[in-house]
């Protein structure tokens, strides 16, 4: 399992090592240890989620606010998908800055989403399927969340901006600007 800090402070690229023979294929898709190693502190994830989206379908930028706040470790079963993370910690060097990363079914990679980011995301696929790890319970009244589409961000979701599935909600959300933490 190769783990890899992003240019963003705390934010992980997991690639386990594939095993393939006759039958098909076998990874590790999540070793709690290898990851608090590189995290450097122990993770301890209490829910799991999983979303089924259409192509051009996208999530985001989404986060929990205070103590809800929680830490990911996303991942694609079927399918692809463009990842996006915004570190939004105001003391950090890299606030502001965005990463992103193709995860999917070929590539086998996960992403470990520290507290403190905004995350969302791109299906680049038919019925692609997300999931992720959490590392504190869902609390509907501490959601947070950014305008993907921001100006000050600029985002370059590699994808034609007017034929994009949203929820009005995530349509509805606030430029980076107006953020309130
Ligand atoms: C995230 C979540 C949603 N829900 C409910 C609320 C709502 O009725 C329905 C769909 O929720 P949403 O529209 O917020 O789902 P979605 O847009 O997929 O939300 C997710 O987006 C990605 C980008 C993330 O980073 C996640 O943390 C999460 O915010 O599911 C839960 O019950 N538990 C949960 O943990």
């Amino acid at each position: 399992m190769k783990i890899t800090e992003t240019f963003i402070k705390g934010c992980f690229i997991i690639q386990p090592k594939i095993y393939e023979d006759n039958r098909g294929l076998f990874f590790e898709s999540f070793k709690e240890n290898d990851l608090e190693i590189a995290v450097g502190k122990s993770i301890n994830f209490v829910q799991d989620n999983q979303s089924t989206s259409k192509k051009g379908t996208l999530r985001g930028l989404h986060f929990q606010k205070g103590e809800f706040a929680q830490s990911k470790l996303v991942n694609v079963p079927y399918g692809e998908v463009l990842d996006v993370v915004v570190d939004i910690r105001t003391e950090s060097a890299t606030y502001g800055k965005y990463f992103k990363i193709k995860l999917s079914s070929k590539n086998h990679t996960s992403l470990y989403v520290p507290r403190g980011l905004a995350h969302g995301f791109l299906s680049l696929q038919e019925n692609t399927v997300f999931n992720y790890k959490c590392d504190n319970y869902y609390h509907n009244e501490s959601e947070g969340g950014i305008l993907y589409n921001d100006l000050e961000l600029g985002i370059d979701w590699e994808h034609d901006n007017e034929n994009l599935i949203i929820s009005e909600k995530d349509r509805g959300l606030p430029s980076f600007k107006n953020l309130l933490l």
